[in-house]
């Protein structure tokens, strides 16, 4: 593990649909930070590739790697186990300075619980209507839109505990805003406490 003050773990947490993955993957691709990919017990959704997007894994695979310890957080969110491999984390960390990672809540407290001062957690939301719009014109069934909303206000109460909000009305200009914080961190060593 990077040494305090010399690296930062950035998670990116925030409601289903509100444009996590786009936001993080676009400010992570420019600044050339890596992501710390989870395994998950789903199948990949269209346009989603192996070892990209997610490790596909199956349940009894999810369920072995567990028993033995391997994941530093595991949740299930509607029916589908996720995951985050202690040792993915650990050797990223250690060749990478800046690494992140896209989260639920629960999965963002307990990263942070874990390792403290490293982690800094950046909240993406819009608001619910927004949500459903987006996720209709990307083609999203009812179904998922559904079990989204569904957890929406759980989702937003979190928005406090992190120490960056930003809400995703343009895309450019967020993706700007976010990637701005995190040059500061890489270029200035502006490691402050969460
Ligand atoms: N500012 C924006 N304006 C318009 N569309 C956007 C914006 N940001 C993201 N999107 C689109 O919204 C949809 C959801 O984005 P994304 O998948 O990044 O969200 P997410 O928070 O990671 O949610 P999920 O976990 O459900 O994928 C995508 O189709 C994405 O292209
Ligand atoms: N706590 C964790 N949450 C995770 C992980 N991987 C993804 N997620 C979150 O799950 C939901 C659903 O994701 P989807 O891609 O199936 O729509 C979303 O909020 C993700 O951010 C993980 O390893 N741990």
């Amino acid at each position: 593990m990077n040494g305090q003050g010399q690296g930062m773990i950035f998670v990116f947490t925030g409601p289903d649909g509100s444009g996590r993955k786009t936001i993080a993957d676009m400010v992570g691709s420019t600044l050339g930070m890596t992501k710390v990919l989870s395994y998950t017990t789903r199948k990949p959704r269209a346009g989603e590739a192996p070892g990209q997007d997610y490790y596909f894994i199956s349940e009894e695979e999810f369920a072995q790697a567990e028993a033995r310890g391997e994941f530093v957080e595991a949740v299930e969110i509607n029916g589908v186990r996720y995951g985050i491999k202690e040792a993915e984390i650990d050797e990223l960390f250690q060749k990478k300075k800046f690494i992140y990672l896209i989260l639920n809540a629960q999965g963002a407290k307990i990263l942070k619980d874990k390792y403290g001062d490293l982690v800094t957690r950046i909240f993406i939301y819009i608001d619910k209507e927004l949500v459903v719009e987006r996720q209709r014109k990307a083609g999203a069934s009812e179904e998922l839109i559904q079990q989204h909303l569904a957890h929406y206000d759980e989702d937003m109460s979190y928005k406090d505990e992190c120490k960056y909000s930003f809400e995703n009305l343009d895309l450019a200009h967020t993706v700007f805003a976010v990637s701005n914080i995190i040059d500061a961190y890489m270029n200035r060593g502006l490691i402050e406490k969460d």
